[in-house]
């Protein structure tokens, strides 16, 4: 590399595109998507060099139009993982020796692709295979991806800047090295920015991995590798394999040079890998590292002295925006009976000006859930709230998966802070609201903490400062992203780092410096410039 300290572009987050009717971004929208959708889309692995086409084909299809087939996807086998995990370690001779400056151009570059280029493709890939709105889709698979490759870039020299002080006559340093072997991302579905962050955070920092995406998010994930492919990410750096998720973390996990995993997804599916990891620990050559980022229930407290129409808002945008489909959505709130009646009248308002229906009408704001199983899982709680006692659904409750998985939002009032839809992760347009005594507003505070095992995202609305600094105090644990006076979704990347404690996950922050350290091993390095010439302490001299 050249003789130079060199400094990386000034980063920035992307702006968010507005897709207003006729402006050129909505129009070359519309065409990637109309392209898309009539074209039948193969996607294969990617092995090395090599685009494995298996011949063992599975339907992609949209969750907003079951009936139509837009794609196939070659299924592999765990040969063809055990060949990922092989290529990988060979490519790391090489690439863990790459220089930085050369790992950052690439994901500079593949930056700079998404938000030219193929910012159309991965939003209309988006929108047709999960089924996300224009503004959706823009947010995640543009603006949030490109922010996660930017500003990766920043914290991984950050990190590399961070070094120790070194006393006379010495020069001490630390070195960020990759982790020996090879690391393993499993994404979910929801986010098309994660599923492109996971894996190529730990290939910045110079790890190479053996990626399984969600099969539910398969346009996407294709557009992705073809952007890393033409950012000049070399072959074998990153392996997409197309396999089923317990038999490829069997084969990674069980692997002797598998040196971390890096997972976002459901909680019990993240235990469950957390065992495999140690059952196999006396075979690993290091101690595998372990970030998982996974399930939530998240909440919305009120306090009397917020203002309904704010609470309003943040619990339509927070609970049905991507159809609640976020780890961070919403799903459980805590009104003061004194505020309740303008918030549900406040909301019943902008609920009967929601449509719900394909992303490809652009006036919808609500689209369909992932798929069938989703549905059937998301109803079953709408239909069991209908029955209840102690529960009522009093806005929305109907739902359709004659055409395609569409659920409307719906809201559920209950008289049981312990009500199965306050306690449980559903993953859905539903959200479930108890009102309480005005004046009981502490003891509210405390249910909240304690009603949900997990700790994600939570927002705390009150005008007055004294409510607000017990509830900043009292609810410290019960949100590893907490909010006031704001919806709890939309985390943006170097400004809101994002994760959660408790059973949401190992915290370790995606979009920070945090994460990325953990895909390093740090050597320290003592250099003597001027020698002793004695073994002797001075004071034992005659
Ligand atoms: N905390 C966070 O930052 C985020 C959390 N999530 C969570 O993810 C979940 C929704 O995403 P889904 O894709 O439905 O989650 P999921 O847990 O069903 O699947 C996630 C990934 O794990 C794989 N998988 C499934 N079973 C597996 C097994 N037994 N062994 C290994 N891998 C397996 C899937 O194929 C997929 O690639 C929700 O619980 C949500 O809260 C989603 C995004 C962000
Ligand atoms: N980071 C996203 C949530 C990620 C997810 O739901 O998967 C947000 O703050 O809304």
């Amino acid at each position: 590399m050249s003789n130079a300290i060199i400094q990386i572009p000034v980063v920035v987050n992307e702006p968010v595109k507005a897709y207003g009717a006729g402006s050129p971004e909505r129009i070359a929208l519309q065409a990637a998507y109309q392209e898309m959708y009539n074209t039948v889309t193969e996607v294969p692995q990617y092995i090395g060099s090599e685009e494995v086409f298996s011949g063992n084909k599975m339907e992609i299809r949209p969750p907003h139009d079951h009936q139509r087939v837009v794609g196939y996807y070659h299924k592999g086998t765990q040969e063809d993982v055990k060949k990922a995990i092989a290529v990988a370690l060979e490519t790391r001779k090489t690439w863990a020796q790459t220089p930085w400056q050369t790992r950052a151009a690439i994901f500079l570059k593949a930056a700079d692709l998404i938000a030219g280029p193929y910012r159309a493709k991965i939003n209309a890939a988006t929108m047709i295979g999960q089924s996300k709105n224009a503004m959706q889709a823009e947010i995640d698979s543009a603006c949030e991806f490109i922010d996660f490759l930017r500003f990766n870039v920043k914290f991984m020299t950050e990190i590399y800047a961070d070094q120790p002080v070194s006393s006379p006559n010495v020069w001490n340093k630390v070195e960020y090295r990759p982790l020996e072997g090879f690391t393993f991302a499993i994404t979910p579905f929801n986010f098309t920015a994660i599923s492109g962050n996971l894996p190529s955070c730990m290939a910045l920092m110079g790890n190479v991995v053996v990626w399984k995406p969600s099969d539910k998010q398969l346009l996407s994930a294709k557009v992705i590798m073809e952007v890393f492919k033409e950012a000049g990410l070399p072959d074998g750096v990153i392996n997409m394999v197309l396999t089923g998720g317990a038999e490829t973390a069997e084969t990674c996990i069980s692997h002797p040079d598998f040196s971390g995993l890096h997972f976002t997804g459901s909680t019990q599916v993240f235990k469950d890998l957390w065992k495999k990891i140690g059952s196999n620990i006396d075979i690993h050559k290091t101690y595998p590292r372990i970030v998982g980022e996974t399930g939530g229930k998240d909440f919305v407290v009120a306090h009397q002295s917020a203002k309904a129409k704010d609470v309003a808002i943040g619990l339509v945008r927070g609970a049905f925006e991507y159809q609640g489909q976020k780890c961070s959505a919403a799903s459980r709130a805590y009104i003061p009976s004194s505020l309740w009646g303008e918030v549900e009248k406040e909301m019943k308002e902008m609920l009967a000006s929601i449509t719900v229906g394909s992303p490809e009408d652009f006036t919808n704001f609500v689209n369909a859930v992932i798929d069938e199983k989703a549905f059937d899982k998301i109803s079953g709680y709408i239909t069991r709230a209908k029955e209840a006692s102690d529960a009522e659904v009093i806005m929305g409750g109907n739902f359709d998966k004659s055409k395609g998985y569409f659920i409307d939002p719906t809201v559920i009032k209950t008289t049981n802070p312990k009500y199965e839809s306050m306690v449980e992760e559903i993953f859905g347009p539903v959200l479930t609201v108890y009102v309480y005594e005005d004046d009981q507003y502490e003891e509210t505070l405390q249910l909240v903490d304690q009603t949900s095992d997990y700790a994600l995202t939570g927002a705390l609305y009150a005008l007055d400062a004294d409510a607000l600094a017990l509830g900043y105090k009292k609810l410290e644990n019960a949100a590893g992203n907490f909010y006031i006076n704001d919806k709890p979704t939309g985390a943006v990347v170097g400004q809101q780092p994002f994760g959660g404690a408790r059973a949401s996950g190992t915290n370790d922050k995606a979009g920070s410096a945090m994460n990325l350290l953990r895909w390093t091993s740090v050597r320290t390095v003592k250099e003597q410039f001027v020698h002793p010439t004695d073994y002797r302490y001075p004071f034992l001299e005659k």
